[in-house]
């Protein structure tokens, strides 16, 4: 028998990862499992890292600390806490790492296991938004291997070509254009957080779904395909796609345009990323194309979610402005989330930090953080202003 593959998984009791452990757990005879990492969900993580009989369960949190080791008493499972112990879990001889820990919370545990050449399923956007050129120059210089997780880019993935790159006109991405798609500004104006969730495809956390509801999602994603496939933003395109069957799409020179199509559930292109370069089965339900009957496309409105607008002038801009994007749009997304500003105020506190924070080159890492922070602490007193 074949020794069973090592895998960590970081930000293991959120939506991605709770399906990479379903997947993980259905093939006991090809997984062991190195590290589960969480924030502060003691008792799904100690749950997990009991079935799957993890090596080690860590939370960020240290006041999570210890109920997790009470939790795991008596099973062998090493425990730890702390935002170091969060990033010394990526260390573990994991071959795959799942990478779905929200926000630039991610960045440091996913460098990590970058740095010791480690395959990574990337979820986490959010670490390409802040840190793409430097990411994408670290998994290079590592010998890495990034499989996006993230739907829409694992589509492009699938059916891109890296033979035939420069034969590629356009990238198209999807968006399914949210909760609020068709509904007017007064509408937006004051929706609540519970509207603002709830998806009409996907199942998945908070902040992403907030994110997809202002259509930040689909900005960040393009800065994420941008430095995944080595794309410049005016070959990159966004195309509203109500149902979420097609996933994104490439257009080459000839005319061809490949699409990767599945029912909207994210244990497909994790399934990808784990079974890569093989394909293992996902559980998921089957697209049955005749009952679908026929698929929506229309133009993004750029006026009703200025997040396209701002994610493209970021790319343009280059240096720091997508990381100071990144940062106002999590402390924005937060204080929306906790009903401190209107749902429009978000894409209104992104702008206004992006305008009053000076930007600069990022150099390294540390730079990176350096201006997530300054970025955060903008973004707060924009929404004391408000
Ligand atoms: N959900 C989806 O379908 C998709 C998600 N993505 C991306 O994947 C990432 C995860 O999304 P999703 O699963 O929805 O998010 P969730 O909010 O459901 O889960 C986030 C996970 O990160 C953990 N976490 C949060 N902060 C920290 C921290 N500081 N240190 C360590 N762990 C932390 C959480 O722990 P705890 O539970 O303890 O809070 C949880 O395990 C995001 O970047 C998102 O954009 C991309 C495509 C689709
Ligand atoms: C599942 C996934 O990849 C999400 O990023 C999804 O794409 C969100 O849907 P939107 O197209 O509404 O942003
Ligand atoms: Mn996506």
């Amino acid at each position: 028998m074949s020794a069973r593959r090592g895998i960590t998984i970081l930000g293991s009791t959120g939506s991605i990862g709770c399906n990479t452990v379903e997947l993980v757990e259905a093939s006991p005879d090809l997984y062991r499992v190195e590290a589960l990492v969480a924030n502060s969900r003691v008792d799904t993580l100690a749950d997990q890292a009991r079935r799957l009989n993890a090596r080690l369960a860590v939370v960020a949190d240290e006041s999570a600390y210890p109920a997790l080791k009470e939790a795991l008493a008596g099973t062998g499972i090493e425990v730890a806490a702390g935002a170091a112990a969060v990033a010394d879990a990526a260390d573990l001889p994991a071959d795959w790492v799942m990478a779905s820990i929200v926000g630039a919370a991610g960045l440091a545990p996913t460098l990590r296991a970058i740095r010791r050449g480690a395959t990574v399923g990337l979820a986490n956007k959010e670490v390409l938004v802040c840190a793409g050129q430097l990411m994408m120059a670290e998994v290079k210089t590592h010998g890495a291997t990034l499989l996006p997780v993230d739907s829409e880019h694992s589509a492009i993935f699938q059916v891109l070509d890296v033979n035939q790159h420069d034969q590629v006109e356009k990238i198209i991405l999807t968006a399914s254009g949210g909760p609020f798609r068709g509904k007017s500004r007064e509408f937006m104006s004051s929706v609540t957080p519970e509207q603002a969730v709830a998806h009409p495809n996907w199942s998945m956390g908070a902040k992403i779904s907030v994110d997809s509801a202002s259509m930040f999602n689909k900005g960040l994603e393009l800065i994420e395909a941008y430095h995944l496939f080595n794309m410049p933003e005016e070959k990159i395109d966004i195309v509203v796609h109500p149902q979420s069957v097609i996933h994104s799409l490439v257009a080459y020179t000839d005319g061809s345009v490949l699409a990767q199509l599945g029912s909207p559930d994210m244990r497909t292109p994790i399934a990808y990323a784990l079974g890569w370069p093989n394909r293992i089965p996902a559980p998921v339900p089957r697209l049955d194309l005749a009952a679908i009957g026929t698929l929506i496309f229309e133009a993004p409105n750029e006026t009703l979610f200025p997040s396209l607008r701002l994610a493209r002038e970021a790319l343009r801009a280059g240096g720091s402005v997508a990381a100071v994007l990144n940062a106002a749009n999590e402390v924005s997304v937060a204080a929306f989330l906790a009903r401190k500003i209107g749902f429009l105020d978000i894409a209104r506190v992104v702008e206004r930090t992006i305008e009053g924070v000076n930007h600069r080159e990022l150099l390294s890492i540390d730079d990176v953080l350096a201006q997530d922070q300054v970025a955060r602490r903008f973004a707060e007193s924009v929404i004391g202003r408000l």
